[in-house]
């Protein structure tokens, strides 16, 4: 039986990041402090109507976006407390957070028929759409990411910047405690920024992976990301992976 090796480097007690575990200063620009999201979404009057449009045009946009479990969108006002400059659920090419949406059924199902265009080919798509569905259906992974309060964050990465393999990833970020950003302007769209994705209360972070970037013929996009560390919290969060089986080819 394997045993813990008792040189491991010990996370709880170290005081300082050992250099081996220091990551150059230009990766780790724009760190934030941790501090806790205040804002919980509150629930509009006003139904959407074209949340599935609203959730494409997020995936072409961010890729990513925030789904909660009430009937509708949060508030502007409550958006607007999330950070500064976040003041609609529309999808925008600013600074600003990614959208909030209802997680309901018909957004999903908005996302999975991929978007259409009048050049797009109708068959081609539903076979896509079809494919999607069976692979929603085949396989998933549950993983859990630990960030313990690290003594110098502006050293150190919690998760290094990396997109998601899988079609669809969904984030539940535990706690109020800040770590994810995704980069924004990576496909010339701007300068190239790190943006903070907060944990939103009763919002889970859906995540563009690279095989819906691929089955969409690169209309969504699947985001870098990563998560940063703080000297204060422990961060927990946990990805709920969607791909397909190990063995389906993608070309
Ligand atoms: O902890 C986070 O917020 C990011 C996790 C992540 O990107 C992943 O599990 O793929
Ligand atoms: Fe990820």
């Amino acid at each position: 039986m394997p045993t813990l090796s008792h040189d491991a480097f010990d996370l709880h007690s170290a005081d300082q990041v050992p250099d081996s575990y220091s990551w150059p200063s230009s990766f780790l620009h724009d760190h934030p402090s941790p501090h806790r999201t205040p804002s919980t979404p509150s629930p509009s009057s006003t139904f959407q109507p074209s949340a599935a449009s609203l959730v494409g045009a997020a995936c072409r946009s961010f890729g990513v976006f925030y789904a909660t479990a009430t009937a509708s969108p949060p508030t502007s006002s409550a958006m607007s407390k999330l950070r500064p400059g976040a003041s609609s659920p529309s999808p925008s090419t600013g600074n600003s957070s990614p959208p909030v949406f209802p997680a309901s059924s018909r957004a999903m199902a908005g996302l999975l028929s991929l978007p259409s265009s009048p050049n797009s080919c109708d068959d081609e798509m539903t076979d896509r759409a079809g494919l999607m569905k069976e692979m929603i259906l085949a396989v998933d992974a549950l993983q859990l990411n630990s960030y313990p309060p690290c003594p110098e964050p502006e050293k150190a990465m919690g998760m290094a910047p990396h997109t998601d393999s899988g079609l669809l990833t969904v984030l539940h970020q535990n706690g109020g405690t800040r770590g994810l950003q995704i980069l924004r302007g990576e496909n010339g769209s701007g300068p190239a920024r790190w943006v903070a994705v907060p944990p939103l209360a009763g919002a889970l972070v859906i995540h563009v992976g690279d095989l819906l970037q691929i089955l969409s013929n690169g209309q969504f996009r699947s985001v870098r990301h990563r998560a940063v560390v703080n000297a204060a919290e422990h961060r927990i969060s946990v990805a709920y992976i969607i791909g397909p089986p190990g063995h389906v080819k993608t070309n």
